[in-house]
């Protein structure tokens, strides 16, 4: 499996607070990763720092690599927005832009890339939206607003905007914390549908929903990476005691 993105002694200061720790670790293209560890281990600092969304936090020290295929993504000359185009993000809570129709969310992203015709735009809606399976719920009223669907339906909304700019990576951050058990498994069947054609780095709290829809797991702890492989060997035979422990429930 060739490494999508690679993480070479990583670390993130806020101030004082040393937030994540020489972490190195690989990503594998077209596959799951899930970021696992309790509450304040850094797992929101390090997907953000790979689509440098710290550059937007003055607070926020940066060092090590993230190589994206070839590219060092915090090189001098290095354009951020054209990071953020090839590494797309998809947050906790549904966020669509409120004033805008379903249809408007989709391409919002993509017309950035400059002026796009009616039959392009069309299209990349459409494939965009069969693509997170909310097509058929929505091809009758793509002019209403964004803020007339479910919660679930906003999430995959997102992800299809996501997905209409062509990333090559998608970061997610506990895309289904906020939502029902059904929207919750139309999301995992999603991620797995999509880690065919893109790479998925997943933030989690739920060890299930990480067993679930992950090739890989990386659990953190205190900003330290403690353990990273195979999603079945980290969860069965960890190598590590506090790998164990997280995982049973023994802390955490
Ligand atoms: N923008 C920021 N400014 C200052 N400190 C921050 C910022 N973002 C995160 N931190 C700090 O970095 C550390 C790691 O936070 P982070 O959000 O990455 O943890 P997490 O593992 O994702 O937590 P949770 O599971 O609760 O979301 C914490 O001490 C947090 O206070």
């Amino acid at each position: 499996m060739n490494t999508k993105v690679k993480l070479e002694n990583l670390n993130v200061h806020f101030g004082s607070n040393h937030a994540v720790k020489d972490v190195s670790i690989d990503f594998p293209e077209n596959s799951v990763t899930a970021i696992i560890g309790p509450s304040g281990c850094g797992k929101s600092t390090v997907l953000r720092s790979i689509n440098r969304m710290h550059d937007l936090a003055p607070a926020a020290r940066v060092t090590g690599k993230i190589i994206l295929d070839d590219t060092d993504i915090y090189d001098k000359g290095v354009d951020p927005v054209s990071i953020r185009r090839r590494v797309g993000m998809v947050f906790q809570k549904p966020n669509p832009f409120p004033a805008m129709s379903i249809y408007d969310n989709v391409i919002a992203g993509y017309k950035l890339n400059g002026r796009v015709n009616r039959s392009e735009a069309d299209e990349i809606v459409e494939s965009s939206l069969k693509r997170v399976a909310l097509w058929d719920e929505v091809k009758d009223r793509l002019k209403a607003s964004a803020m007339e669907l479910s919660g679930g339906q906003q999430q995959r909304l997102c992800i299809a905007r996501t997905i209409a700019v062509r990333p090559e990576v998608i970061l997610m951050d506990e895309p289904a914390s906020a939502l029902d058990p059904l929207s919750t498994l139309k999301i995992e069947e999603l991620i797995e549908e999509l880690k065919e054609k893109y790479t998925i780095i997943i933030v989690t709290h739920n060890m299930q929903q990480a067993a679930r829809v992950s090739d890989f797991t990386a659990f953190f702890y205190l900003g330290e990476l403690i353990e990273c492989g195979e999603t079945r060997k980290v969860f069965t035979t960890p190598d590590k005691k506090q790998t164990e422990d997280y995982i049973t429930g023994r802390f955490g």
